[in-house]
This record gives structure tokens, C-alpha cells and sequence, in this order.
């Protein structure tokens, strides 16, 4: 699912830079990814998701190669490959919760919006625990429910890859147990691998592999 080989990556004003030597992940597969702060975990995330392309290596993503693709087939690609569940969340304030899980089909890019598709919104919210949530704006939300109305935005387009920040952050222990258990239940049901950036060690056996970052990324 993922191939990543000696990928490097530098932010435009410089300041950071990013190395990876190799990185596999196989289809279907649940990675953990710890590391210390600022270590670039959310970089490769970013890279892996086609939100960035590398300055040099070979990174394929779901049988993609992500160097070959200029900016506008990246943001294809991301829109029907990928989910993604950012640290900030990253709502869009002026819509409402339900808006805001249907936000990957507002931005287009082959993603048609039909009744099934309002319908998994809606089975997600409730197993989400926030369909009661679904007219609120991101402002009146808690940070645990904009935190799920991020995860049903990342699986609603029922993607291959679902990238998680941090995913369950702001949650209680118990409602992270329980929303990690929906991520992987769907993650399993449609076939999609994760890939999750935690820095809960509690959760680290419920994952296939865990990966620590350290050790993945070569000094700069
Ligand atoms: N857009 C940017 N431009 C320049 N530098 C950036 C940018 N985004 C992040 N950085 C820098 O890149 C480094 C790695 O950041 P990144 O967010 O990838 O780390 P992280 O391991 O995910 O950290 P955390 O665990 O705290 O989320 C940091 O030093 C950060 O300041």
C-alpha cells in the first residue's frame, strides 16, 4: 500500500528537513507511528497524503506514484484515496457538523454526493455518538466532538488509506478505546489501511506494527 524509498523532503524557508530511507506498509495494515515532538511525524503524513511531494525518492501510495503527479492529480489522488484526521482537526468554521463531514464531496474532484453517501454520514455520526451534533458549527463543539466530526469527515469517502494525527488525542480513555475501535472496525470493513500517529502509548497493542519514528527517520 505504501513504498516509500529515500524520500527527502525540505520546507521551502528551510529550517526542517525530513529523510526516510525506506517505509512499507502492506495493504490493510494497522501502523502505529510514535516519536518525540517536531520530529516530522505530521511531515510524513502530509507527504504520504499528497499534501506535499517529496524533493527526491520514489513514494508510492495505493499502486500512485506521488513524485509523478503535479499539484492538481495530488489533490485527486488525496480526495479518492485518502482520509485524513488532522491534530487541529481543521473544520471549516462556517459550516455546520454535518456540512462539515460532507465537506470532501463540496470540494469535488470525482467524489459524487448521492443519498448513500448522506446516509453513511449519518450511520457514522451515530457511531460517533455525535448525530445529535450534526447542526452545530465547529465553535460550539467540544474539542472531543470536533475530534469525531473529523474522523467521520476522513471516512466518509470510504478511502484506502486513512492518515490519523493524533486522532484520539482529546478524548477520554474509554471514548478513545471506542473510537479507535470504530476507526479500525470500518478500516477492516472496507479493507483500508491505517496509518496513526499516537503519542497514547495505551492504545500501541491494539496495532499490527508500531513504528517508532526515531529509528525511521535518517539524521538530516
Ligand atoms: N510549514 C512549515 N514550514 C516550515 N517548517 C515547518 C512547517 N511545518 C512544520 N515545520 C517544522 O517541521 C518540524 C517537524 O514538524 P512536524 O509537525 O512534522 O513534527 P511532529 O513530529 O509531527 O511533531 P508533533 O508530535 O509535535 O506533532 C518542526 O520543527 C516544525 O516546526
Amino acid at each position: 500500500m505504501i513504498a516509500a524509498r529515500d524520500i527527502a523532503f525540505a520546507y521551502p524557508r528551510g529550517g526542517f528537513a525530513l529523510k526516510v530511507s525506506q517505509l512499507d506498509v502492506a495493504p490493510a495494515e494497522r501502523v502505529g507511528v510514535i516519536g518525540p515532538s517536531g520530529t516530522g511525524k505530521t511531515t510524513l503524513l502530509n507527504l504520504l497524503a499528497g499534501l506535499s511531494r517529496p524533493d527526491a525518492g520514489t513514494l508510492s501510495v495505493a499502486g500512485t506514484d506521488l513524485t509523478a503527479l503535479g499539484e492538481a492529480g495530488r489533490r485527486r489522488f488525496r480526495a479518492t484515496h485518502v482520509g485524513f484526521i488532522f491534530q487541529n482537526f481543521a473544520l471549516v468554521d462556517y459550516l455546520n457538523a454535518y456540512e462539515n463531514i460532507l465537506y470532501p464531496y463540496r470540494v469535488g474532484l470525482g467524489l459524487k454526493l448521492d443519498s448513500q453517501v448522506r446516509e453513511r454520514a449519518h450511520a457514522l455520526a451515530d457511531a460517533c455518538g455525535i448525530a445529535n451534533r450534526l447542526k452545530s458549527h465547529p465553535q460550539a463543539l467540544s474539542g472531543g466532538e470536533q475530534q469525531r466530526v473529523a474522523i467521520c469527515r476522513a471516512l466518509v469517502t470510504r478511502p484506502r488509506l486513512i492518515l490519523a494525527d493524533e486522532a484520539t488525542g482529546n478524548l477520554d480513555p474509554e471514548t478513545k478505546e471506542v473510537i479507535l475501535d470504530l476507526l479500525f472496525a470500518r478500516a477492516a470493513e472496507m479493507e483500508a489501511t491505517v496509518l496513526a500517529v499516537t503519542h497514547d502509548h495505551d492504545l500501541l497493542p491494539r496495532f499490527d506494527r508500531v513504528i517508532d519514528f526515531s529509528t525511521l527517520r535518517q539524521a538530516a
